[in-house]
């Protein structure tokens, strides 16, 4: 339905209506009434003249309006569109104070509509705009909403009013959807516009605040975008996982989670079981943090080169980049357990001291964010060493060939399903023979079951827990790991961690230097010997990604494309995305781009 009301602020030059207030936003439902809307449309003043790309109340280069603002109605305005900003400024006034640009890269959307009181003739537009902003009483930017709201009277006819009104509306959406930022070097396909999300809640993640996170902050900015949603709360573990791996996708142009990492693992593990894998993992998946840990919606804001943010500020910049509707290419790591599970990862796998601390936490999850924090500090005072082998395939010697590195001169068409294994290749395989890549395209395809690029099954189906791509760099798990391998000396280790993304959680930056979809695995070990002092001084560093600076000479730091870990102790935890798993030797290979993440 309809938002029906809002916060209301007319400032000293520009009417705004921000939704939440300076600094951290709160959680605050947006009920929209119009009839508090602030401007008229329509005032005959030469105060501000168009300038000459510009007709009055028409289009040429842009669009051109003066207004007065219904509560003041002194005090008019001038409204100018081009294609990258709305300027809006006092029409009263002759300096330039009192004009305030907005970049249309920061809107997500603008409607019209009629006000509520039905004997009023004029009709209202609303831009809606999440510009990043200095916070209020403390340093560096966060999003931020601003509504910019019109009131369109130019005559007592009121449909001709609404028309005026949707045609704003139209042309602001229109080139604000053109208007996006995109970083250099990165490869994006786009959402559709008016987009189809199937939108997962844990409303039992983190805090267990992630329904009012929906209501408070992504159900008003999915209806500012026109995005439509079906909301799915999940009831218990593994429900998204059954439910991505039966659902019909050609409903959905992305699959978006609001909860920790824990529920986008279901999901992409899901969609890997499906029968169609390879066109499944096309779809799009999207993050919004719910979580206490939210390490991938931290990474995806920090791709974005903005300043950080934490909580409910992280949760506003990736619904902003949700409904941005911008989509790369995200980087899966396949992982293969000694209960000869295979599951897919795209954050991390850690043993030692990092999954502890994880696993350990979970009784702090009451804290938040805090909770590794305070699990940190407990595992320092009883700090162990975890016996085992490490060994890894570098980036440096592994074939260019093979999969494991990115290659994004992948063919569109996907070979045929049933020349694929998800079984281990034998050391000596080919990886060109073994490579079974799925469809690259970057197009936004419809899930169709009539397109040309869907492969179908020629073969017996593999079962759900074989599907998904060959691992053409991994020997079996019994075998030794292939000469060229580098395997490390020590069998001593306080944590091994295997990062994807860049934080290991809100405020943890572990691989400053990870993209989503780089191709490799940022692994760092820390061997045994380290001080307290020192593996302190590494975790405070890493809030900063400053750790790999500080020369710790027990800190060692690899990029790999495949790597083997044995434990030898009995004691410890590992972890995969954050979640505990079999106990172990296990494996892993990444799969350079074959998911499709929405970032920005
Ligand atoms: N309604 C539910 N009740 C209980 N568990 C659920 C429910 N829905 C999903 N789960 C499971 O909860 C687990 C944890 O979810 P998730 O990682 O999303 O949140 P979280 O653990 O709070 O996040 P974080 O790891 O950042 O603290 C997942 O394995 C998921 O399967």
């Amino acid at each position: 339905g309809d938002l029906s009301t809002r916060k209301q602020q007319v400032d000293s030059g520009v009417p705004q209506q921000p939704g939440g207030r300076a600094g951290r936003p709160a959680i605050q439902l947006y009920l929209y009434r119009p009839s508090s809307v602030c401007i008229v449309c329509g005032m005959d003043t030469d105060a501000v003249a168009p300038g000459p790309s510009f007709a009055r109340n028409g289009v040429e280069h842009g669009l051109y309006g003066e207004f007065t603002d219904a509560l003041n109605e002194r005090v008019r305005y001038s409204v100018r569109l081009t294609e990258c900003a709305l300027t809006i400024q006092k029409i009263s006034s002759s300096s330039d104070q009192n004009k305030v640009v907005f970049n249309l890269t920061d809107c997500v959307g603008c409607r019209a509509y009629n006000g509520e009181d039905e004997a009023d003739v004029g009709a209202f537009f609303s831009a809606y705009f999440y510009p990043s902003k200095r916070r209020w009483m403390s340093s560096g930017t966060a999003r931020q909403r601003v509504e910019q709201c019109f009131r369109v009277a130019l005559v007592q006819e009121p449909l001709v009013n609404l028309q005026e009104a949707e045609r704003w509306a139209c042309a602001i959406r229109d080139a604000s959807v053109l208007q996006k930022s995109r970083r250099d070097g990165v490869v994006y396909s786009q959402l559709p516009r008016s987009c189809r999300v199937m939108l997962l809640v844990n409303p039992q993640s983190g805090r267990g605040q992630a329904l009012q996170y929906f209501y408070g902050h992504i159900e008003p900015m999915l209806t500012e975008a026109l995005v439509s949603y079906t909301l799915v709360i999940t009831e218990h573990q593994n429900h998204a996982r059954d439910l991505v791996r039966e659902a019909d996708l050609s409903q959905w142009d992305a699959l978006v989670i609001l909860s920790g990492d824990g529920l986008l693992f279901e999901v992409v593990n899901g969609l890997l079981e499906r029968e169609d894998w390879e066109e499944a993992i096309q779809t799009p998946v999207g993050i919004l943090p719910g979580g206490s840990g939210n390490a991938l919606a931290a990474s995806v804001h920090h791709y974005t080169q903005s300043s950080p943010v934490w909580g409910e500020e992280l949760l506003l910049s990736c619904g902003f980049l949700l409904v941005k509707g911008l989509v790369s290419r995200l980087d899966l790591v396949s992982v293969h357990l000694s209960s000869s599970r295979r599951i897919f990862s795209f954050l991390s796998l850690a043993w030692g001291f990092v999954a502890d601390v994880d696993i350990e936490s979970e009784k702090y999850r009451h804290v938040g964010a805090m909770r590794f924090l305070v699990g940190t500090m407990v595992r320092l005072a009883s700090l162990r060493v975890y016996q085992g082998r490490l060994a890894f395939l570098p980036v440096r010697d592994t074939p260019q060939t093979g999969q494991g590195t990115r290659d994004r001169a992948t063919p569109s068409t996907p070979p045929k399903s049933s020349s694929c294994s998800s079984q281990p290749s034998g050391p000596n395989s080919s990886p060109n023979q073994n490579s079974c890549h799925s469809a690259n395209s970057i197009q936004n395809t419809a899930h169709n079951s009539s397109n040309n690029a869907i492969t179908t099954m020629t073969t017996e189906p593999r079962p759900a827990n074989q599907r998904g791509p060959r691992d053409s760099l991994l020997p079996d798990l019994e075998q030794p790991v292939p000469e060229h391998w580098t395997v490390v000396k020590e069998e001593g280790f306080v944590l091994v961690l295997a990062m994807s993304q860049s934080h290991l959680s809100e405020d943890l930056l572990a691989a400053p230097g990870a993209t989503a979809d780089d191709g490799c695995v940022h692994l760092f070990y820390i061997r045994a010997g380290i001080s307290r002092p020192a593996l302190l001084r590494l975790f405070l560093a890493m809030e900063k990604g400053a750790h790999l600076a500080i020369g710790c000479p027990h800190l060692v730091y690899e990029k790999v494309t495949a790597f083997r870990l044995e434990p030898r102790s009995s004691e410890g935890a590992l972890t995969v995305d954050g979640e505990r798993v079999d106990f172990g030797p296990v494996q892993a290979q990444v799969h350079g781009g074959i998911a499709r993440l929405i970032s920005g």
